[in-house]
């Protein structure tokens, strides 16, 4: 979530209000580079480091971020890393003296190490209040459990929408079925418990985009929250765009220059996020089914799962020269430029695993998507996206897992490309997705929903230091 945290600060910052980012030493350098230009402009805005100790915590030396993290195994180490900063974090409190921590939402020790020096916590929630509102039907009526099979869909009760999923598309930390407690399984279990305990919760959506869930949220749930989204509309300059998180595998000017030779609205971009790995049958079917569907398109490729990392032995036979001579596409093994790439209109659909802050960079591009969920709460974006926002189509992912372990075939991808980049249909959705375009940019204007949430929750925290 460090993208996001990063806009917050340069938000929060940007209403006279001093920030400071806290992260391991390893991120340091990366957030220091990606504030330079807001403290240039006079922003009060700097950045802390406290260690991480990989070796601690019985990790490989150099693991330092959840994309490193390769097993279950690993992953319980990592978390067990995280509560090992607490003693810094607490120390870093005791010299700064912050109104107000915000603190990820994977951090539900911060609330205690808060309350120590008397300073609220906040959560600060990288998705979806639709799925947190989802989520917490799932948690409390375990609909799931009335299923005869994985794939039999079932209604999640309580919701304003008549939302259908099916038990594979559910977490299987939140499965009940899930009989051995992991560390991560338990971390989620206090995360949950964490919401109704810390200050409030700040959600990086707005109020316009899922309003039936926002009022959800807050009166039926009753949770105390701020809608200040979409954070990442403060960065408004091509540069702050184009390097978020890290370099382009490829050279930004090549990538625009090839977009700049397509026609708006006709470039499928495929990316999906910062940690999902396939398999190679499925790379491969993703080349077919990009191939067949006949439209141009702009592929993210990460490292595939098997490690084998030599794509000639996965892409179809000779398709990478094909695309190369016929111009129809364009791949970059590596980390892209998403920003910038989704603000390009050329780019008229985005194949996406509905990762939420991929989801907002394209609802603010007004780029329909194709849904291609796998892990997290990323099944549940992509019922907000389909059946209640209609501005994607899924492919039709059934299991949730960490690791790729279905293999959809490049038809299925090929159909949901061309519902929504041809016909009747393409065009209605494309129509909405650009009126929320509008709408997520007025929320965070002058005036909008997020800018006036943001207003009040920064007033009730000048209360709370002026009452304590
Ligand atoms: O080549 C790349 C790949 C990713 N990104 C950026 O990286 C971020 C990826 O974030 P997201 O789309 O949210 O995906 P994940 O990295 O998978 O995010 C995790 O965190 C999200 C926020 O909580 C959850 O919604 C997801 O389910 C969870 O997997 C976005 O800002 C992208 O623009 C790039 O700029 N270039």
């Amino acid at each position: 979530h460090m993208l996001p945290i990063l806009d917050m600060a340069k938000v929060f910052s940007s209403r006279a209000v001093k920030s400071t980012i806290i992260t391991t030493d390893y991120h340091v350098p990366m957030f220091q580079k990606a504030i330079q230009k807001s403290v240039d402009a006079g922003l009060d805005i700097s950045v802390r480091g406290i260690t991480f100790s990989a070796a601690a915590s019985g990790l490989p030396e150099g693991t330092e971020s959840l994309d490193m993290v390769k097993s279950e195994e690993m992953l319980a180490k990592f978390v067990l890393g995280t509560i090992m900063l607490r003693d810094e974090l607490e120390n870093l409190l005791e010299e700064l003296r912050p109104d107000c921590l915000v603190a990820d939402m994977f951090f539900p020790w911060a609330t205690d190490a808060a309350a120590k020096f008397n300073i609220p916590r906040l959560i600060f929630h990288g998705t979806s209040t639709f799925a947190n509102s989802a989520g917490e039907s799932l948690r409390r009526n375990e609909p799931y459990d009335g299923v005869s099979s994985d794939s039999e869909p079932f209604i999640i009760p309580e919701l304003p929408h008549e939302i259908k999923m099916t038990r594979g598309q559910v977490s299987l930390y939140e499965r009940k079925k899930l009989e051995t407690e992991t560390e991560f399984s338990k971390l989620i279990k206090e995360v949950r418990a964490s919401e109704s305990k810390c200050y409030g919760v700040i959600n990086n959506s707005f109020y316009e985009l899922e309003p039936d869930y926002v009022e959800y949220y807050t009166k039926k749930l009753g949770r105390r929250a701020w809608h200040v989204g979409p954070l990442l509309l403060c960065n408004n300059e091509v540069e702050d765009k184009a390097e978020r998180g890290k370099k382009s595998a490829i050279d930004e000017d090549d990538i625009m220059q090839w977009l700049d030779s397509k026609p708006q609205n006709s470039v499928v971009y495929v990316c999906f996020g910062s940690m999902a790995n396939f398999t190679r049958d499925q790379l491969h079917e993703i080349a077919k089914g990009l191939e067949s569907s006949d439209q141009d398109f702009l592929w993210v490729v990460r490292k595939c799962v098997d490690e084998e990392d030599d794509s000639e032995k996965w892409f179809p036979k000779g398709f990478e020269d094909r695309i190369k001579e016929n111009g129809k596409g364009l791949i970059i093994k590596g980390w892209a430029p998403q920003l910038l790439i989704l603000n390009h209109e050329s780019v008229g659909a985005f194949v996406t695993h509905c990762g939420w802050n991929s989801t907002l960079e394209s609802v603010s591009s007004g780029v329909p998507m194709i849904t291609w969920p796998m892990f997290a709460e990323q099944f549940l974006n992509e019922k907000l996206l389909t059946d209640v926002l209609k501005i994607g189509v899924a492919v039709g992912a059934t299991q949730w897992s960490r690791v790729n372990v279905e293999v959809l075939k490049g038809e299925k991808l090929a159909e949901a490309v061309a519902r929504v980049m041809v016909g009747g249909e393409a065009v209605a959705i494309r129509t909405r997705a650009k009126e929320l375009k509008d709408m997520a940019k007025a929320a965070v204007e002058k005036g909008g929903s997020s800018y006036d949430d943001l207003n009040s929750l920064i007033q009730e925290l000048s209360a709370y230091r002026s009452n304590n």
